[in-house]
């Protein structure tokens, strides 16, 4: 039929035409997929008991969290698979198992091929097609994110708490108020409009950070990331190329990140041709820098190349750092309690020494934030592989098949009460040395001292006891940035205002997959201290 359509060139039926094929591919496709799952699986008895998997597969989108939750309670420990529409993951929950993943060579578990699933980066990121496997052109982010940039916290700091604070009073007199000292704010657009200033002029410098169509693209850019992601999990392929193709033609703000960033990324190009030629260039301490200077010596980075990483960076950076800091902004609202003992901490402390620290100081607030990311994390799993070859859990228990997912049961293990004792209470001092805590109530310049120098324990970016940040060598590398970026944002909210959630019964966030994600409109009312 398409044949003799386009034989006699009539677009309307060429297009039928094409329409009708679509339906038909994605109806086989799904055939294929439910004969895939009936066959592959141990307990395909009845259509009966087949339809209700797949109905469950579905419902995993907006029950995610909760078929997790359900399986991990049933599972009593042993690893278990979940389905997922378009495809399978196992889930483990033990520390054993967990290090099992991290062994596994990347040919075998790859974190890079599941994230390639997770955000289809060819049709969101400008084009970027990702390998399977990480590494395979070296890992200069890495070395980027946590020894440069890590170590370049003092230096930054100090900017981003000028510019936070900044933008804060913008929003505050942008507002309406009563009183001349009270608004009531939509407190996760306030979020991600400081964080993703604070990564803009962290990673790139002010230039970027002040830029506003660069800005605006970059905020843009998350929503469409993974709506345009999450369109293509659920096509069929042989769909998912052209509706991809369709999309990010429509929905480009990657692009005008793409386009703002390579004529710098060329120019430091250039100059590193230039110094190799011994000609004297210019100093930069930014990541597109650091990228480009980590890249492997014998293949060095084309501009086109550093650019790419660094739009998956602030994918990365932005949508779950805000996520996180904004449900721990709920907190503090939810338990005021905890709101003097931190103004105190942060005020006797001062930010000089937190600057000096790196970030790594205010250990009250440190653990608080700890507590609230324990029981609200915004993802649900964590280490999450994608099996190129079948692998085997070493003592039977379950194995994965090429293109399947292996992760961990992140937001259940943070509930162990082997691990953290009355796990559903929340107790935001839990994580903290209890000979601090003892200061805090007597001899304020102790708890300072205490609180300064470079050799504060953070128990926040700490990976040994859950799995917020990942797993051993591919835990997450910003996380020593990602912690001071929130401290100074939550220090600034506790010693600026009085808050409270102007509705504190309202629901304050929904599950999608894996995830849960703050509604845009929830607000708070503020008051100026
Ligand atoms: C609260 C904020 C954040 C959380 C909860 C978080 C969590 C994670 C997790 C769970 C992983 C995967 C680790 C694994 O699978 O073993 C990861 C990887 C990564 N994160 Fe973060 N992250 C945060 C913020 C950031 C920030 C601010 C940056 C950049 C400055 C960043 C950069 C990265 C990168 C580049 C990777 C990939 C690492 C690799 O390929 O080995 N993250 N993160």
């Amino acid at each position: 039929m398409l044949l003799t359509t386009i034989y006699s060139s009539n677009l309307g039926n060429l297009l039928l035409s094409c329409i009708s094929l679509a339906v038909i591919f994605f109806f086989l496709n799904r055939l294929a997929s439910i004969s895939k799952w009936f066959f592959s699986s141990p307990w395909h008895q009845s259509p009966l008991s087949l339809l209700k998997r797949r109905a469950r597969a579905w419902a995993f989108l907006f029950r995610g969290t909760a078929i997790i939750e359900e399986e991990y309670t049933k599972a009593d420990g042993n690893p278990f698979f979940v389905e997922v529409p378009e495809n399978r993951y196992l889930i483990v929950s033990s520390w054993k198992h967990v290090k099992e993943i991290d062994s596994a060579p990347e040919h075998v578990l790859s974190l890079q091929g599941a994230a390639k699933e997770l955000l289809q980066p060819k049709h969101t990121m400008s084009k970027f097609n990702w390998m399977d496997k990480r590494g395979a052109e070296g890992v200069p982010l890495i070395r980027t994110l946590r020894v440069m940039l890590t170590s370049h916290l003092p230096e930054v700091l100090p900017d981003i708490r000028r510019s936070l604070n900044v933008l804060m009073d913008d929003t505050f007199e942008s507002l309406s108020t009563k009183d001349g000292k009270t608004v009531t704010a939509k407190l996760y657009p306030m979020v991600i409009k400081g964080i993703a200033y604070s990564n803009a002029l962290a990673f790139f410098g002010e230039e970027f950070a002040k830029n506003e169509k660069f800005m605006k693209a970059g905020m843009d850019f998350i929503e469409q990331t993974l709506l345009i992601a999450e369109i293509l999990r659920l096509l069929p392929k042989t769909l998912s190329e052209p509706v991809g193709r369709f999309l990010s033609s429509k929905l480009n703000s990657s692009q005008v990140l793409f386009e703002t960033l390579l004529p710098v990324a060329q120019q430091r190009v250039d100059e590193r041709e230039r110094a190799k030629l011994g000609q004297k260039v210019p100093q930069h301490k930014d990541c597109i820098q650091w990228t480009m200077e980590s890249a492997p010596k014998a293949t060095p980075w084309s501009a086109e190349r550093i650019v790419y990483e660094l739009i998956a960076l602030w994918f990365g950076s932005v949508h779950i750092t805000s996520t996180t800091a904004c449900f721990a902004i709920h907190d503090l609202c939810l338990h005021l309690e905890y709101i003097e003992p931190l103004r105190k901490e942060i005020e006797s402390t001062g930010w000089e020494a937190f600057t000096q620290s790196g970030g790594k100081s205010f250990p009250l607030l440190d653990s608080f934030m700890k507590e609230s990311a324990r029981l609200t994390p915004v993802e649900s799993v964590s280490t999450r592989r994608m099996a190129l070859e079948p692998f085997h859990l070493s003592d039977g228990s379950g194995i994965v098949q090429p293109g399947e997912w292996i992760c961990t049961a992140a937001r259940g293990m943070m509930m162990d009460s082997s691990v953290f004792a009355n796990p559903n209470e929340f107790q935001g001092f839990r994580f903290v040395d209890p000979l601090v805590l003892e200061k805090l109530d007597s001899n304020t310049d102790t708890l300072s001292q205490q609180n300064g120098g470079d050799s504060v324990k953070t128990n926040f970016t700490d990976i040994a006891d859950w799995q917020l940040w990942g797993t051993g060598r591919c835990a997450c590398p910003g996380r020593y940035y990602a912690a001071a970026v929130m401290k100074t944002m939550l220090g600034l909210f506790v010693t600026k205002y009085d808050m409270k959630l102007t509705d504190p019964d309202a629901v304050r966030y929904f599950s999608w997959r894996t995830f849960i994600y703050p509604f845009p409109g929830t607000k708070v009312t503020l008051s100026r201290r």
